[in-house]
């Protein structure tokens, strides 16, 4: 089949997301000559208040919404039989534009980990320092002052952080620290810093700090509305990329395909579901199934798709007392004060880890796991905990009625390192069309399933505590057997810090374990599925992105994270486009700055 050819660019990006701004925004900056060209499936996001303005932020995952993909994986017993629905962002900007603009980084340790060549800590923080404007404090030696990405408090803070902060550091006994994202710190309660520019109160994505800035920049291109296809080869060179226009941003577009030639360089930059499907459709990945889909193999790399990674997130909601400041108001739309526009209600946390007593307390299903990853690492927190003032009902149970106006809170808890994977193919129906075969791993493996329990009786042990704990909201917590002490209910008040902890039997906790297979959920921190790793060990990249068997074409984005990171995801793709435009940039023999 021919296709017309639209043009020649130096460069052409497939999936122009989080860390695909950073690249070609950095890109762009070293040299001006360069031609670049990014093809993204979703619209521009420029200025538009969906994507700037923080408050806005849930809307974006609204179910009619086209700013992001929503991902559904097949239906699995140990989530009881459910099809799991993991939301990746569609936008100029990814994920960056309708994120949660929670900070975390994960700690030194994860990198050095990956045991890749020139990804090693020491030569990624001075990265972290360069992409980031600390603006919460200053003089801190593993914050940057001076990059793109700002990070402040969000102004006005909700009402419950310091009470979960005061019964964390009495009833929880743990210590406080201003700042735990330096790299290191974990068990100890902190603030919660968020991705906004606290002198303008807007989000800060990759699109318009690495690429809108570059508007003047002729040679740099856009194409939004663009569904890439496939890679064309010379010879297993890249060449070109053939796309369509994208049927969900552009429902009336016409969809026939078009041809674009790169003359340097195409870098597949489409996420954890995006770059291992464009991959296969390209001839590259495991033989039996490019043969299912009737493509042709150009190159065996069985690791593409495989290894799909995520964190598991639970959301467990509670009345809270009339008097605190939440933004409820936010999500039942109704007028706010000017201050909570630029909140994402998320003010506090502690990165767990259990302590002796606390697991002993624990299924022994965990036991191995500790014992062989979490021991002697004091760096690795075992699970996020972080209380969000507003009702959030979990992805899985989408409620027929807005929850009666009054105040609420809910504890969001998610763990870190799971052992399950999954995988991202591609895969072709009865009728002739692609859909997407994803299998999200969640809680596969045993051992997932303890982290998950343990989370839901210590939050719930903290939330009682909290002076603004008005009881539980039932109907989305355990139905827990008549007579049993851990019975849900309304409250008049918090628990006294020194009230003995529920005791739950060996039935309340099956309940448990059911109740959380129904709720678990992604907080959309989807990776690893064209790996960094040696080939022979299934893997898809080396450490220069390259992929494996052919020329010209790398991957660059939080699909080559070889491991999961202890940390929501948004700070190692923008890191990761940080050292892929340096790898670029060498590689063309450009200075980077
Ligand atoms: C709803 C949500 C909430 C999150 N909250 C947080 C948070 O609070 N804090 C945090 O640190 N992290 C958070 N994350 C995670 C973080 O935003 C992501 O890890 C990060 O943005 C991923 O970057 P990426 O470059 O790998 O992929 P993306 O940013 O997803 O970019 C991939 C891009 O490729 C495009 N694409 C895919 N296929 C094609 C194709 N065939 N052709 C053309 N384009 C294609 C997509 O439209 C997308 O724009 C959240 C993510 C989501 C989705």
């Amino acid at each position: 089949m021919s296709h017309p050819i639209l043009s020649e660019f130096d460069i052409v990006f497939a999936g122009g997301g989080t860390t695909a701004c950073v690249v070609a925004g950095r890109l762009a900056a070293y040299d001006p000559s360069l031609r670049i060209l990014i093809l993204e499936a979703g619209q521009h996001t420029l200025n538009k208040p969906i994507h700037v303005q923080p408050s806005q932020a849930l809307l974006n995952q609204a179910p009619t919404s086209t700013t992001v993909t929503f991902n559904i994986g097949n239906s699995s017993p140990h989530i009881n039989g459910r099809a799991p629905i993991v939301p990746s962002g569609r936008c100029v900007g990814g994920g960056s534009c309708v994120n949660f603009m929670v900070y975390t980084r994960a700690p030194a340790s994860d990198y050095d980990d990956w045991g890749v060549d020139g990804w090693e800590s020491e030569n990624l923080i001075p990265l972290m320092k360069k992409l980031e404007k600390y603006e919460v404090q200053p003089d801190c030696p593993t914050h940057g002052y001076d990059g793109p990405i700002k990070v402040s408090s969000g102004g006005r803070r909700t009402g419950i952080s310091n009470e979960f902060i005061q019964v964390g550091t009495t009833y929880h006994k743990r210590h406080y620290a201003d700042d735990t994202e330096d790299l290191e710190t974990c068990n100890t309660y902190s603030p919660s810093q968020k991705y906004i520019d606290g002198i303008t109160g807007r989000r800060s994505d990759a699109a318009h700090h690495y690429v809108y800035t570059q508007a003047h920049n002729l040679n740099l291109h856009v194409w939004d509305g663009k569904r890439v296809k496939r890679i064309i080869f010379e010879d297993k060179r890249a060449v070109g990329v053939e796309f369509t226009s994208d049927p969900a941003s552009c429902p009336d577009a016409n969809q026939s395909s078009s041809i674009v030639r790169a003359s340097k360089l195409v870098v597949v930059s489409a996420g954890a579901f995006g770059s291992p499907t464009i991959l296969e459709r390209s001839g590259i990945g495991a033989e039996a199934i490019l043969k299912r889909c009737g493509i042709d193999q150009l190159v065996n790399l069985p690791g593409v798709g495989e290894k799909y990674r995520d964190h598991y997130l639970a959301l467990v909601p509670y009345l809270a007392a009339d008097e605190i400041i939440t933004t409820e108001a936010l999500s039942r739309g109704d007028s706010i004060l000017q201050e909570s526009l630029t909140q994402n209600g998320i003010d506090s946390k502690i990165k767990w880890r259990p302590d002796d007593e606390e697991l002993k307390a624990m299924s022994p299903a965990f036991q191995p796991r500790w014992k062989e990853f979490f021991q002697d690492r004091p760096d690795k927190a075992v699970a996020v905990f972080t209380p969000f003032a507003q009702y959030f009902s979990p992805l899985s149970r989408p409620r027929s009625s807005i929850p009666p106006t009054r105040n609420y809170m809910t504890a969001c808890y998610y763990t870190l390192y799971p052992v399950s994977a999954g995988s991202v193919h591609i895969n072709v129906t009865e009728d002739g069309k692609e859909r997407m075969d994803f299998n999200t791993g969640f809680l596969d493996d045993p051992s997932d399933i303890v982290l998950l329990n343990f989370g839901y009786k210590k939050t719930r042990e903290i939330f009682r505590r909290m002076a603004s704990y008005r009881g539980e909201v039932a109907a989305d917590h355990p139905d827990f057997p008549e007579g049993s002490a851990a019975a849900c209910r309304e409250a008049s008040g918090p628990v006294e810090l020194d009230a003995p902890d529920i005791i739950y039997t060996a039935e309340d906790d099956e309940v448990i374990d059911r109740f959380l297979r129904d709720i678990v959920q992604t907080p959309s921190h989807s990776l690893g599925t064209c790996a960094m790793k040696p080939e022979a060990d299934h893997g898809v990249v080396d450490a220069r992105l390259n992929v494996y068997g052919v020329s010209n074409l790398k991957v660059a984005d939080m699909s080559i994270s070889p491991l999961n990171v202890g940390a929501n995801t948004y700070s190692t793709a923008l890191l990761i486009g940080e050292r892929a435009a340096i790898i670029i940039a060498e590689d063309f023999g450009i200075g980077c700055i």
